[in-house]
């Protein structure tokens, strides 16, 4: 008996027992992926492309990364060959029919978002959109609502005309200096700069000024750069835990020069929250209500004997406004801009239409004024259409009731995911999906089938934060453009309608046009 225990013994702890352990693991990979294939897995009933990387997690890699954020383009597609409810990916199922985004997204909270998709997306921070309990998200959200709320638009909307006006001035400048000098206007960039500007001076308090200061500033590189590596982001996630742990002024010097300017935001951001510690400290918390109309003095205000604001959150919340706020915004105005670029028609419409409603010039524009102009709202509902500032896929948890879906169980656990851009190419809904097509906005209801399958700022309980202010800077940023210039394309003008998905939107190229100011 002893000599068996001793052997035994010896066994487990002799040094071969770690030849095994890599065996062990590669032996439980391939039953997984053997698994994964075969009729036994819970989803293996529904249609998946062939082409799918044996339903593993690299796929989606191969699909961003190789095919560079075209994954969302190759759902869709095999949507059409597959049906409606495709399987996407080991675990996950693809919706197209839009009779379930109220379902998956709607109100309720039933749909946890899926962690590790956002996990490595949404990283380190401490804010509203990095929370997954229930509960907990509730609350926070609740605290941070009433800064993007409409009324609390109506009392910043001066942050977003005196900006709107730099623009307006930026464009005007440059195109005198485009006609000295031949040059085109990059008119992405200036939407750049107005994006960053606005959110920067609503969320806190003082504004980049990037449009009157430095319109080269590096903070656009990088956030370019932060836009490329969202794609792979998942693949490093257990790089990026221990990484994470680290002080801003550590991780500074171990990131490339590129995404330095996102922790310099993060400083920055710390040195805003620590001047309004600093008043609450010194008994001057947050009285003066211009304060409590930023981030910092929003969350302050909420403190109660069980909500203790801290610092790390209120640089969180800081931090993911800009980052969720500025390139989707940026991107959807350029977009916009492009679409009338190369259609007379449409910013023939538009200008029309502006011209009649502000005859005394853009001293007048208003947000509220802006917002019941039809054509101008139908003009950006079409670009949010055709190019939604998050496009791609948004993976929920399904529910401990499972979910049927055309007569076939999803169990719990499991992921379900639905993508703006392919309820906005359903010929069902929008027919001629690839055509702007403006006009089909006019003359709907809330209730009409166009409207409510709109979902470029999600729906339900996770919506976007910042949808008013988002829906405030388009009207007036474009009203400020096309009451003012006649624009076209220039000969350096590199940016096509195409994009891609890098979890927000990235177009290619830059807009350059050249712009023609209206005396009147
Ligand atoms: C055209 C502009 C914009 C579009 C298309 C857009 C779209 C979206 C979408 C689809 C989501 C949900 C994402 C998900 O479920 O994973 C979202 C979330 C969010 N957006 Fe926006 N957004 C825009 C502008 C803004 C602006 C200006 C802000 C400024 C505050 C903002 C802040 C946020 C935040 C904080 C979240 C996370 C909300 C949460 O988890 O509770 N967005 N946005």
């Amino acid at each position: 008996m002893e000599m068996i225990t001793h052997q035994v013994r010896a066994w487990l702890l002799g040094p071969h027992l770690f030849s095994y352990i890599p065996i062990c693991y590669l032996s439980f990979v391939i039953a997984r992926w053997i698994y994964r294939l075969s009729p036994l897995h819970p989803l293996a009933k529904f249609p998946a492309p062939k082409s799918l990387l044996c339903m593993s997690q690299w796929s989606e890699f191969y699909y961003n990364v190789i095919h560079h954020g075209r994954f969302v383009f190759f759902i869709e597609q095999w949507h059409k060959e597959l049906g409606p409810i495709i399987r996407i990916g080991p675990d996950e199922i693809h919706i197209s029919d839009p009779s379930f985004y109220n379902i998956c997204y709607g109100p309720g909270h039933k749909y946890i978002r899926d962690k590790d998709f956002y996990d490595p997306i949404l990283g380190r921070l401490n804010a509203t959109a990095t929370i997954f309990g229930v509960p907990e998200y509730k609350h926070r959200r609740s605290i941070v609502n009433p800064l993007f709320s409409k009324s609390s638009i109506r009392k910043l909307e001066d942050v977003i005309l005196t900006h709107g006006r730099a623009f307006k001035r930026a464009v005007s400048e440059e195109s005198k200096a485009a006609q000295a000098g031949g040059k085109g206007i990059c008119l992405s960039r200036l939407f750049g700069c107005l994006a960053a500007d606005i959110i920067s001076g609503y969320v806190y308090g003082s504004s980049f000024n990037f449009l009157e200061t430095n319109r080269d500033a590096d903070f656009f590189e990088c956030i370019a750069a932060v836009a490329r590596f969202l794609p792979i982001a998942s693949y490093f996630r257990y790089l990026q835990a221990p990484l994470f742990l680290l002080p801003v002024a550590v991780l500074k010097r171990l990131v490339p020069s590129t995404l330095r300017s996102l922790l310099d935001l993060e400083e920055y951001c710390g040195i805003l929250a620590d001047k309004y510690l600093d008043r609450r400290t010194s008994g001057n918390p947050t009285e003066k209500p211009e304060h409590q109309t930023t981030i910092f003095g929003t969350i302050l205000a909420a403190e109660t004997p069980s909500f203790k604001p801290t610092r790390d959150m209120m640089i969180g919340e800081a931090a993911t406004s800009l980052g969720a706020g500025y390139h989707t915004t940026s991107w959807t105005l350029t977009r916009a801009a492009y679409a009338a670029a190369i259609n007379p028609t449409i910013q023939q419409t538009l200008h029309e239409e502006l011209a009649t409603a502000f005859p005394e010039g853009t001293s007048e524009i208003t947000v509220s004024a802006c917002e019941k102009l039809p054509y101008l709202t139908a003009f950006v509902k079409e670009t949010l259409r055709v190019a939604p500032g998050v496009p791609g896929r948004l993976p929920r948890t399904v529910p401990p009731e499972g979910l049927v879906c055309h007569q076939k169980f999803i169990p719990s656990g499991y992921k379900v995911s639905m993508s703006a851009h392919v309820m906005h190419q359903n010929p069902q809904i929008y027919p001629n999906p690839t055509e702007f097509n403006p006009t089909r906005w006019l003359n709907t209801t809330p209730s009409s089938e166009v409207e409510k399958n709109l979902v470029a700022f999600s729906k339900g309980s996770r919506n976007c934060l910042g949808f008013n202010l988002a829906m405030a800077e388009l009207h007036t940023a474009l009203a400020f453009l096309f009451r003012r210039f006649k624009i076209s394309l220039h000969k350096d003008n590199t940016l096509t309608g195409e994009w891609v998905d890098s979890y927000v939107i990235t177009l290619h190229g830059q807009l350059m046009i050249s712009a023609e100011e209206y005396s009147d």
